[in-house]
């Protein structure tokens, strides 16, 4: 069953107040996109991750995904597309903190695309159900970076660019080889798997009685 987008914020946040907190979500979110990686690769063990994340949730998963890959002895790097200080939810920022005592993960911020490696793996973390409109800089630049370089590609939860809702693009989005999204399929994803490579919808813990009165 495909759901809308209003639909999945209703269901987190009457899961949220039923006390299965939205980090929660989001710890299972990230280690569900995890572990599909794994079982693409078979082993992370010293692949170059590259992780872009945005300053709403869907960065948030993104962060999850870091100390998860961290674990897997991946080498992760993660650019905030933004400061510390502006993220924009309590459960990103918690994310953030953890990562802030981990040094096996680089912490890079502000959004420069100069690195001085080649990714292997490029996780999207920018942009989920939260877009709007034309995208705007510096997610503009992370994205045309994804683009130019040529490695695997994850999206959490979808492509950056695509909207889940009507699975119409802004002026840019990301092409990707997998994409992750979580609960339920989005009634947009599914129109653009040119964008959005192997699709997966991955369970997070959310109790289906969350659904009820909403589905
Ligand atoms: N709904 C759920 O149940 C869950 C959602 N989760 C994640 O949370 C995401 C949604 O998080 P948010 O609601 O924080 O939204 P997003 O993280 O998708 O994006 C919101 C942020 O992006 C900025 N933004 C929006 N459009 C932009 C544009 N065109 N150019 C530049 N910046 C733009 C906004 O200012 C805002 O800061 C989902 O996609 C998913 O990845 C997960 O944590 C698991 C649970
Ligand atoms: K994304």
């Amino acid at each position: 069953m495909e759901i809308t987008v209003e639909q999945m914020y209703n269901i987190e946040n009457k899961g949220h107040d039923m006390g299965f907190l939205k980090k929660f979500m989001m710890e299972n979110a990230g280690a569900a996109a995890v572990r599909r990686l794994v079982e693409k690769f078979g082993n992370v063990e010293s692949k170059n991750i590259l992780i872009f994340v945005g300053m709403g949730n869907n960065g948030g998963d993104g962060l999850v995904m870091a100390r998860h890959l961290a674990g897997y002895g991946a080498k992760v790097t993660v650019m905030l597309l933004g400061t510390p200080e502006n993220i924009k939810t309590e459960e990103s920022n918690w994310n953030w903190s953890i990562l802030e005592k981990m040094p096996s993960v680089k912490l890079m911020t502000g959004g420069s695309t100069d690195f001085n490696f080649n990714p292997d793996i490029i996780v999207d973390g920018i942009l989920g159900t939260g877009i709007s409109g034309e995208i705007r800089e510096p997610y503009a630049s992370a994205i045309n970076y994804i683009n130019q370089t040529n490695c695997y590609k994850l999206a959490v939860d979808v492509p950056s660019g695509l909207d889940p809702q009507t699975g119409e693009t802004a002026n840019i989005y990301t092409k990707c080889d997998m994409t992750v999204t979580f609960h339920k399929m989005k009634q947009g994803i599914p129109k653009r798997k040119d964008l959005t490579g192997e699709l997966f919808a991955e369970k997070i813990g959310i109790p289906p009685e969350a659904e009820e009165g909403i589905l």
